[in-house]
């Protein structure tokens, strides 16, 4: 007997046949001897359909009243699915994050978890009963409904699977594993058997919305076992493994192991800031106490050593107050300057970490760009990974060719 904690994402709980298809496979791990504890999304679209009425009533809602409405998207879903294991004669109870005791800082709309109280789930596991968790939300100290960030469900699923120290995380999808890149844009992708903790937090944090970055944190963090499967079809999916765990029959790493891809940046220009000590943080501070999340950074180096260009990119949703931030403050700071910006750009990013032992990763994939006639604006590298910047309507053709020439296509690799 083995405990899992499988989550199932908004597509597959997007109507009322998938939930009864999600019932009958949760039915079969019951019927197979396993204790289960659920955790649901909400149905696909249901979150954003809240946001956009809260919008359409207060351009600007507080945090905690947008938790306290996108909350329930989850609520339904957790007592539809209940009913639906019912129907088929298994014994289940569902439950918000606060009757669950998802304890969080009361950080809303980005609230993080401090602690899980998993008293009520194990004597329902040990009674037989199925847990059926709403995902995504949780409750501070003051009663509060916070809620996780966006995808947050995947970080419920890892989290619980942490506190009842399960088998296994199992994050049910609409594909059925993690893949080379997403699928959707090349269809070419190939679904991975295995990638470690460390490359998936990168391709997460790029842009690859499989999985959410913190429940990948969480997974690492905590040694949970986690794996991506399909809710549509059987198959054995991805295994996220600890670093260490790395296939030890292949003798060497692939050079990239994927492909992320993102449209929501933004990139900001300030031309001819003076080039002397304190300019950086003269424009960046201001930006930091808006509390917006700079990711790319560029300083020119400056030709006559007394003027410089300086360029960052932000998410797309803080692009208009960013601006707004450097022509009304720090311009004026600087005394000099004109500011650019551009919201039509796309990072992709090459991610592997074979890369720590291989050099021309990035050459190649200049050349490639440039034999596709991409030009590249922006340029950042770590040891594991190389992101460009591109015009966003070249993203797709980058994310095509560059997956093509670094043999990442399924002929390739099917005929190694
Ligand atoms: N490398 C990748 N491998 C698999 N899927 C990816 C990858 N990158 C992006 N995706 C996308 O992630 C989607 C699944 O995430 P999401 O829509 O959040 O699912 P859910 O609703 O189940 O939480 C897939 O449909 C796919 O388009
Ligand atoms: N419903 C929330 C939480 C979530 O994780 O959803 P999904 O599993 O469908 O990505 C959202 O849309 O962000």
């Amino acid at each position: 007997m083995a405990l899992y904690v499988q989550k199932f994402g908004g597509t597959s709980v997007g109507s009322v046949e998938r939930i009864k298809a999600v019932a009958e496979k949760v039915k079969g791990f019951r019927d197979a001897g396993h204790q289960v504890v659920v955790v649901v999304s909400a149905m696909s679209g249901e979150t954003n359909r809240l946001i956009g009425l809260a919008n359409d009533i207060n351009d600007e809602p507080t945090p905690r009243e947008l938790d306290m409405l996108v909350s329930t998207g989850e609520q339904v879903t957790i007592s539809l699915l209940t009913m639906a294991l019912h129907k088929l004669g298994v014994p289940a109870t569902s439950y918000t994050g606060s009757q669950v005791g998802i304890m969080t800082d009361s950080a809303h709309t980005k609230a993080r978890i401090q602690r899980i109280e998993t008293e009520d789930m194990r004597q329902d596991l040990d009674d037989g009963q199925v847990a059926v968790v709403a995902g995504f939300q949780g409750v501070d100290e003051e009663g509060n409904i916070t809620t996780l960030g966006r995808g947050g469900s995947d970080t419920t699923g890892v989290a619980l699977a942490a506190a009842l120290n399960a088998d296994e995380c199992q994050i049910y999808t609409d594909v059925d594993g993690v893949y080379t890149t997403d699928p959707r844009v090349c269809s070419q992708a190939q679904r991975l058997d295995t990638i470690t903790v460390e490359e998936m937090l990168e391709l997460a944090s790029l842009g690859s919305k499989v999985l959410q970055i913190r429940a990948v944190e969480f997974a690492g963090k905590y040694n949970v076992p986690l794996r991506v499967l399909s809710s549509f079809q059987d198959g054995p999916g991805t295994l996220i493994v600890a670093d260490s765990d790395k296939d030890e029959d292949s003798m060497e790493e692939p050079l990239i192991s994927g492909i992320a891809f993102t449209a929501n940046e933004a990139k900001l220009t300030l031309l001819n800031t003076p080039d002397v000590p304190g300019v950086a943080s003269k424009i960046l501070g201001p930006i930091a106490d808006a509390n917006i999340e700079i990711d790319m950074i560029v300083q020119n180096v400056a030709p006559a050593g007394d003027y410089t260009d300086f360029t960052f990119t932000v998410a797309k949703g803080d692009y208009k107050l960013t601006l707004k931030i450097l022509e009304e403050q720090v311009l004026p700071a600087l005394g000099e300057g004109e500011v650019k910006g551009d919201d039509k750009i796309a990072k992709v990013s090459l991610v592997g970490v074979g890369m720590r032992s291989h050099a021309g990763v990035a050459s190649k994939m200049f050349r490639v760009l440039s034999e596709e006639n991409i030009n590249i604006r922006m340029v950042s590298t770590s040891e594991i990974k190389i992101s460009v910047v591109v015009d966003e309507k070249q993203m797709e053709l980058a994310v095509r060719a560059l997956h093509q020439a670094f043999g990442l296509d399924k002929n390739d690799i099917e005929s190694e």
